[in-house]
């Protein structure tokens, strides 16, 4: 659906859309070179673990599309040079790193024309991740399917606007959706960014799935008062070896009332979000982000806007806590593989062995393609 196309690549042009004005207003932003797109990304204007990593390798094909090298080693030192510049964008989402790394061992292969090697590696993986993510979807869609799942809640935004599109989580209960298996999907509001309320309620009015919104604060309270929500299932940002995983702030929390409610929590990520070289969590750098993104209202009601225009507020009504308030804001938490029920990716789910309290992700997944 084109209302949820991110990115859009038409050799040597890159576009995405600018997340920070959905769902108000849909507008693209060209991306010609690696200043920009590392804005893109450290602003928010395009997130997502797979998109980052998707956008800052277009937009390095962008640019090199759009230079004459003296020669291959010239290529390859720009290329080198510039995945670097563009891994300082934004800390905690393996897939960039991950892509950087594959990346530049292409060009380190690439006998000749270095450049037109680069295009083509970053060009791939914009289908490889949506082959990626529709395996997700009916992986994840089985298994939770065979939960006599008819409700689910999911937290931030996994669609199609944190990926080259389809979704990881998200994606599944796109799958779960079209199989009938689903009644309705819970979406929390994901404070303070608001991918939530902002970005996933966007995409599944634009699918008509029915879906209620709820605050970070009510899943626990929902989780009690209603039964028939089976299972919580969220995507991730880096999953370490042992299956702890970094994934937006407040995921931590939604695995604990999982957990004391007895529902399943399930992790839905591709294999270029799990990093093997990180024994488990406590190695994952998390993002801290500025207080006010906090302090402010980043998504506010016309009704609410019109009635401060009148009164001549609208600086403070969308100011919510006094200018100078302290504010604490990672980006991210870290939710321990004990409390995580199964790891959904593109090769099968991943299930701990019986008593094990953490996964082992360097093997093939138990539950796999025959
Ligand atoms: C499909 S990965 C989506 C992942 O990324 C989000 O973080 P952000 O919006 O800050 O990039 C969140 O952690 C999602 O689970």
């Amino acid at each position: 659906m084109d209302c949820l196309q991110a990115i859009k690549w038409e050799r040597p042009r890159l576009a995405i859309l600018n997340q920070l004005l959905l769902p108000h207003r849909r507008e693209y932003v060209e991306i010609t070179t690696c200043e920009q797109a590392h804005h893109a990304i450290a602003s928010m204007q395009t997130r997502g673990a797979p998109a980052i990593a998707i956008v800052a390798a277009l937009g390095l094909a962008a640019e090199v599309c759009g230079m004459a090298f003296a020669g291959d080693a010239e290529a390859r030192a720009h290329i080198r040079q510039r995945l670097a510049y563009l891994q300082t964008s934004r800390p905690t989402a393996v897939n960039l790193f991950e892509a950087a790394g594959r990346l530049a061992a292409v060009v380190d292969a690439a006998e000749s024309d270095v450049a037109a090697a680069y295009v083509a590696a970053a060009e791939r993986m914009l289908e490889a991740d949506v082959a990626d993510n529709r395996a997700i979807g009916r992986w994840g869609s089985e298994y939770l399917g065979a939960l006599a799942g008819d409700k689910v809640l999911t937290h931030c935004n996994t669609g199609a606007l944190a990926t080259a599109g389809h979704g990881t989580a998200l994606g599944i209960v796109r799958d779960m959706w079209r199989a009938g298996q689903l009644a309705r999907v819970f979406f929390t509001e994901t404070r303070p960014y608001n991918q939530g309320a902002r970005l996933t309620a966007f995409e599944l009015a634009c699918e008509a799935i029915p879906a209620t919104l709820v605050c970070d604060s009510a899943v626990s309270a929902l989780l009690r008062a209603d039964p028939a929500v089976k299972a919580v299932v969220v995507g991730a940002d880096r999953v370490a070896a042992n299956g702890d995983t970094a994934n937006k702030i407040g995921t931590y929390q939604l695995a604990i009332a999982a957990r004391f409610h007895g529902r399943a929590f399930v992790v839905a990520a591709p294999s270029t979000s799990i990093d093997l070289a990180l024994r488990d969590g406590a190695g994952i750098t998390i993002e801290q982000r500025a207080p006010d993104e906090i302090t402010a209202a980043s998504g506010f009601t016309r009704a609410s806007v019109d009635a401060a225009a009148a009164a001549g507020l609208v600086r403070e009504t969308l100011q919510i806590a006094p200018a100078g308030t302290d504010a604490w804001n990672p980006s991210f938490d870290v939710t321990p593989a004990a409390l995580i029920t199964a790891i959904v990716t593109e090769r099968g789910v991943y299930v701990k062995a019986p008593g094990a309290d953490v996964f082992d992700l360097s093997v093939a997944p138990k539950l796999a393609p025959a």
